[in-house]
């Protein structure tokens, strides 16, 4: 469809426009408005420039107004509407181009006196009732710029500063054809045009209008601002498409709605509100059940993509359903409109799949042009979002697209930024990749200069040498750790909680599952809830720097109490790095997996760890399980899997598994199985104590987590934050104190029990907490959990049962007698 095609109207009785002014009506038929347009279009025609000029319209609403600007497309000019504000009109005349202005006859004592300096000519037009006359302005113009467009809006200003928006036909031509399709438009429809048209909702209504051969309504700005009148008069000319925003029918209010719009007897079929937050799901079911026939939609957009950019049908499954939602968050975004697209990007750009993030809209081919802009620029706009775990994936280009968005009240057009259409290429695997590689980058600055030293002074004699000194020992206990009596004090955690094998397990099991949870809990706590005054308040967004602090008040902590009892330098510093570093590593790629892998994919890689942890222990503790271990592993892996599955309530908002996703959640895996595991070789080999474990490794791992944070600019956003949310920084604090008090309990476990029984209890953990919840508060367990539950259960007993009959089978073996050496 062109724009030629919209202004072909056919001749006809049918009725094109009715104006209402509240007192009368006027109508005029397709046949009139077409003989009218042909005289006026001629004369406008005639009394212009044949240079391209932008054509202002300034005059009240009246049955001419859709013939204004049909007359105006006619001559191929941009055209603008302008409004009777004396103190923006010349600023808007200059920042639009405008040459020529028609003027009502009724408004041109209003701004004679502001326009006269400016006014060259004054050339009545006698067609349309010798009701407007054209002025014809000397302002400096620059005709070039405004060649080639169709129509001119001004924003608002809600968005950021005001922007003058110069929109080519290819920019709402397939908003209308997508219009035309979804709202089934016919000629029996009557569409209220529900705004100035200095609004360009009104003029894609216009043009809704004309390609359907329907007709439109007009009423007067004082009949729109009056709730019984406006109501009586859409009941009265029996309004079948009403496309407006939540504060218009706000505005009419529930008594009115309900005497005159939402009725047995009302002929609206199609109610699209847009604009604004969505109103309450109690009210659209009022309507509904008032109105079963309605359809309801919900459109989001802005001026910078004239006009409209996504759309979403709210469904019959929606109104039932029992779910709870916030008011303005039971209804998402819906799908981009066509040439449309729209992105989620995270704080550092990075294109989300879910998660909190900001929401990109542009097109490759919808571009107007925004001279505030300087350069001609993709026209989007960058808006906050709310919702963290329900925001969905809506990245474009080869990948899938999937829908909806919310759209609420946080919705506020605040953060005004413009994204360039190259922005749109970025594909989302190789950002990861990027991040990655960066990451990777940032580690080897550190790492590798570590080595080179380690290197250069174990090929030297450093160790022969005796030394002395604060530089002499950091470097001994760097490379190659204290050997000496007096530096190797017994390990702490064994005396911690006495000699019972059992008291312990049970310690450890309590205080993994009790820290773990609480921190679980708190972090995601942390990361929904918004900080600030509404309506400006915001979520934070960094969940690295969460990490980063957990290390750094683990070191803190670690660090007091091995200074206060004495440390044990006895391994090389060094080889902690390698744990820290696959700490550091499992940890990113689970928080980056989130976003390419399905819930199901997450549940399946964090429950099956258990074997990889077996078999990494094979080559790094050269340890040999028993067969019934490999069993039990299974069978806990198998019984999560299904339990979990099965409790989660929210799984449908997960993302589709990318092969991304499966690369980095074989990443995690993998570090995660590194990690325990070389701990467990550092326990065994050299002794240490899990306090000193928990100080060593968190040195390292505080100065890695930090790599990220400052290449991404992370730790600068996160800064100010604390520095604006104070509340933030205590949240901080208290989730680290949970993770520090998670690692104390963590190192203790692998120490005293080793890497697989640590991973059972962190596996189960989460089994163990829905279970407790499901205990307190009566929840039903599906049969699926229940399943699950007992496969974990029965998989717990033959790991005592095993492990009790290996020891008494080992006990059984009598001792070779030792040889006596008879003297
Ligand atoms: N062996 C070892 N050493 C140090 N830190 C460790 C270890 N195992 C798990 N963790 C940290 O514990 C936090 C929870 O880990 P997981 O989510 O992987 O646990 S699990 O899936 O339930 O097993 C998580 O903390 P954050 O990285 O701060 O999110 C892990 O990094």
């Amino acid at each position: 469809m062109q724009l030629k095609n919209i202004l072909n109207l056919k001749p006809s009785d049918h009725i094109a426009v009715i104006f209402d002014d509240g007192n009368q009506c006027d109508t005029m038929s397709y046949k009139q408005f077409l003989f009218e347009a042909q005289q006026a279009k001629v004369e406008l025609k005639s009394k212009i420039s044949s240079e391209p000029s932008v054509i202002g319209i300034l005059c009240p609403q009246s049955v001419y107004t859709p013939l204004l600007v049909y007359i105006c497309l006619h001559t191929e000019n941009p055209f603008l509407t302008l409004s009777l504000d004396s103190n923006s009109l010349i600023s808007t005349l200059k920042n639009c181009n405008v040459q020529y202005i028609i003027v009502h006859k009724n408004i041109l004592p209003q701004i004679s006196g502001v326009l006269k300096i400016f006014v060259e000519k004054n050339v009545p037009i006698s067609s349309l009732g010798g009701l407007y006359t054209i002025l014809a302005l000397k302002l400096d113009i620059n005709n070039d710029i405004s060649n080639g467009f169709t129509y001119i809006v001004q924003s608002s200003g809600t968005t950021g500063t005001p922007k003058t928006i110069f929109v080519p036909e290819k920019c709402f031509v397939p908003n209308l054809i997508d219009f035309l399709n979804l709202f089934n438009m016919q000629e029996s429809d009557i569409i209220f045009v529900s705004s100035a048209l200095t609004f360009d909702a009104s003029i894609i209504q216009i043009f809704l209008g004309w390609c359907s051969f329907s007709t439109l309504l007009v009423v007067t700005d004082n009949l729109r601002s009056h709730p019984e009148k406006i109501s009586k008069c859409l009941e009265k000319h029996r309004v079948t498409f009403l496309q407006c925003t939540p504060s218009f029918l706000g505005l009419i209010g529930d008594h009115f709605q309900e005497k005159h719009l939402f009725h047995n007897g009302s002929k609206l079929k199609t109610l699209v509100l847009g604009g604004e937050s969505f109103p309450s799901k109690e009210k659209c079911v009022k309507w509904i059940k008032a109105l079963p026939q309605l359809r309801i939609f919900n459109l989001y957009g802005t001026s910078e993509v004239s006009a409209w950019a996504s759309i979403y049908e709210v469904t019959n499954d929606q109104f039932n359903t029992e779910r709870q939602t916030l008011d303005s968050d039971w209804v998402p975004i819906g799908k981009p409109l066509s040439k449309t697209i729209i992105e989620v990007n995270d704080f550092y750009g990075k294109a989300l799949k879910h998660g909190l993030g900001k929401i990109w809209i542009g097109s490759e081919e919808r571009v107007c042009r925004i001279p505030e802009l300087k350069e001609p620029t993709l026209s989007s706009c960058i808006m906050r979002a709310t919702a963290f775990t329900k925001m969905f994936w809506c990245f474009f280009l080869f990948l899938s697209f999937v829908s909806a968005m919310d759209h609420s009240d946080d919705s506020i057009k605040d953060d005004h930024k413009h994204h360039l259409p190259h922005r749109l290429h970025v594909v989302q695997q190789e950002v990861w990749f990027q991040s990655f590689g960066w990451n990777i980058l940032g580690y080897a600055l550190i790492i590798l200069p570590c080595v080179f030293f380690i290197k250069m002074v174990q090929s030297s004699n450093f160790y022969e040498r005796d030394g002395e000194g604060f530089i002499y020992g950091m470097i001994k206990c760097f490379v190659f750790g204290f050997n000496g009596d007096d530096m190797h004090r017994k390990t702490l955690h064994v005396k911690c909680f006495g000699d019972n094998p059992t008291l312990k397990l049970l310690i450890c099991v309590l205080g993994l599952q009790g820290s773990y949870l609480t921190w679980g809990v708190l972090q995601e706590e942390v990361m929904t809830q918004k900080y600030g005054e509404p309506p400006n308040d915001v979520r934070f967004q960094n969940s690295e720097f969460l990490v980063f602090m957990n290390r750094v008040l683990a070191l803190v902590i670690s660090a007091v109490y091995i200074f206060a009892t004495g440390p044990n330098w006895k391994a090389p510093f060094y080889k902690f790095l390698y744990s820290s570093l696959s700490n550091i590593c499992s940890s990113w790629c689970q928080y980056e997996a989130l976003k390419f892998v399905s819930f199901p994919t997450q549940v399946l890689g964090k429950t099956c760890k258990l074997i990889p942890v077996m078999i990494m222990g094979k080559f790094i503790l050269k340890k040999t399980y028993h067969y019934y271990e490999y069993v039990v592993a299974v069978m806990i892996s198998i019984g999560m899997t299904l339990f979990l599955l099965s409790a989660a309530s929210d799984k449908h908002y997960s993302a589709e598994t990318t092969i991304s996703g499966l690369i980095i959640i074989t990443g995690y895996i993998v570090f995660d199985s590194f990690t325990s595991n070389w701990q467990s070789q550092l326990f065994i080999e050299y002794g240490v104590s899990s306090m000193q474990m928990m100080f060593n490794l968190n040195v390292f791992s505080a100065i890695l987590s930090a790599v990220p944070l400052l290449i991404s600019g992370g730790m600068a956003y996160s800064i100010s934050f604390i520095n604006q949310y104070s509340s933030f920084g205590i949240h901080v604090l208290i989730i680290s104190f949970s993770s520090a008090v998670g690692q104390l309990f963590l190192f203790y476990t692998i120490a005293e029990f080793g890497p697989v029984v640590f991973t059972i209890i962190m596996v189960t953990r989460q089994m163990f907490s829905i279970l407790l919840s499901c205990f307190l508060y009566g929840h039903q367990l599906t049969t699926q959990a229940v399943v699950g539950v007992i496969f974990v259960f029965l998989a717990l007993f033959l790991q005592i049962y095993a492990a009790h009959r290996v020891k008494q089978k080992k006990n059984a073996i009598p001792e070779k007698p030792k040889e006596v050496i008879l003297a």
